[in-house]
């Protein structure tokens, strides 16, 4: 069986110096999803890793319906013209999300933006003939597009899943140590997932002690009151410093693995824990809020230090368990409802990959990877 990418394609903006890929790993019943990113340092090898990762995690999310896909456009998400770079990158990728390439948000790209340039497109949600002619599926949509406007705990439900997610697979492995109440947690990112994250982490009383955005990295041994952080956070994931207190330390983000902690939580970029720095890891656990933040190099490092990690494509599966699940009928669009669906998947999976780790002698990735690797490469229905 094919276990390289179905497809890979690479785009050349005509306006502006942007590129971009769009990478379909593997087709469940013509179909596969996955977000768009972009950010200046995106490559094609790297949207070629997260649309894998995206297929390892449809099967964690226990997917019949759908395989891994991802989009990355190579632009300064914060440029003036950035949702013209992404309305052109979708237009020339039209033909493939016709055909049941379903991309969405991810870092630096808006779903609301996506969707909303999918519409301008004619395209609506990406879906495939099967799903086109299916009148379940359309009032199941239908549900979807209304839980994009929910709200809970005063997010977007869309902008709160992952990071909720995240913050209860965080809860399942340090419930799984035996780890002490009131642990303290650095994050890196504080977008749509790492606030969301650091918000829930708040509520379950876990103390949030660093926070990086692209800016600076914020600190407070007695804790960062993230409630007035969110309610202050500026569009694109920045922190306002206007509301800093007077006990805060203000650093470089660069600085964020020095902080003391004993959890930690990347969530925003890929490869930030590195041969060059998984060393200075302080952490016995990290939770990959963000896609493929440690390299393998890192990993072996990290092994060696009995550092636990929570894996992306589990932790971080609640945007893609919330669309499966409203779009393919699953759940109905009741806020609470989504969230207990998404929430009790992760935890189940957390603590199955942390208990078989421990059965096996291995780490929670060898075991992840083992358990949910992709056995279904179909191929789009046109
Ligand atoms: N949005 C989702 O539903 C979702 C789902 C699964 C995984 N993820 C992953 O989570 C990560 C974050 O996604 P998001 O949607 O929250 O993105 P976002 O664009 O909403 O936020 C990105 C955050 O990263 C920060 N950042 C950028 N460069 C930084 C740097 N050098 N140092 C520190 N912080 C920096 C930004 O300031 C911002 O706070 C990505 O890896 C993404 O693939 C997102």
């Amino acid at each position: 069986m094919n276990k390289k990418p179905y497809i890979v394609v690479e785009w050349n903006d005509t306006e502006s110096s942007a590129k971009g890929w769009l990478c379909a790993y593997n087709f469940v019943n013509h179909y596969c999803g996955g977000g768009t990113r972009m950010h200046p340092t995106v490559t094609k090898e790297e949207v070629v890793r997260l649309a894998t990762t995206m297929g390892y995690k449809y099967k964690a999310c226990e997917s019949q319906t759908t395989g891994g896909c991802k989009g990355g456009i190579a632009y300064d998400y914060k440029a003036p013209d950035a949702k013209d770079v992404l309305r052109r990158y979708l237009t020339a990728m039209a033909p493939y999300i016709n055909a049941g390439v379903s991309i969405g948000g991810d870092l630096g790209v808006d779903y609301g933006d996506v969707l909303e340039i999918l519409d301008d497109l004619d395209i609506g949600l990406p879906q495939t003939k099967e799903m086109r002619n299916d009148p379940k599926i359309q009032k199941y949509i239908q549900n979807h597009d209304d839980a994009c406007d929910l709200t809970y705990d005063g997010f977007k439900m869309y902008d709160m899943i992952t990071g909720y997610g995240c913050a209860h697979s965080l809860d399942e492995a340090w419930k799984f140590r035996n780890g002490k109440n009131g642990a303290r947690v650095v994050l890196q990112g504080f977008g749509c997932v790492g606030a969301s994250m650091a918000y829930c982490l708040d509520e379950m009383g876990y103390k949030i002690v660093g926070i990086a955005d692209a800016n600076c990295l914020v600190t407070c041994e007695d804790g960062l009151d993230v409630k007035k952080l969110v309610e202050t956070k500026k569009p694109k994931g920045e922190m306002d410093p206007e509301y800093f207190k007077d006990n805060y330390v203000v650093r470089s983000n660069t600085e964020w693995l020095d902080v003391d902690c004993d959890i930690l939580v990347p969530a925003a970029l890929e490869d930030v824990i590195n041969k060059d720095n998984a060393h200075k890891v302080k952490a016995s656990l990290i939770v990959e809020a963000a896609n493929i933040p440690v390299t393998e190099e890192a990993d072996e490092i990290l092994a060696k230090k009995d550092v636990d990690i929570c894996v992306d494509f589990v932790a971080n599966l609640g945007g893609i368990r919330i669309y499966e699940a409203l779009v393919f009928g699953i759940i109905d669009k009741i806020p609470q409802d989504i969230v207990d669906d998404t929430t009790s998947i992760i935890r189940r999976q957390t603590k199955l990959i942390f208990e078989e780790a421990k059965k096996q002698g291995k780490t929670q990735r060898e075991v992840a990877r083992e358990i949910f690797t992709p056995d279904v490469f179909d191929t789009p229905d046109i």
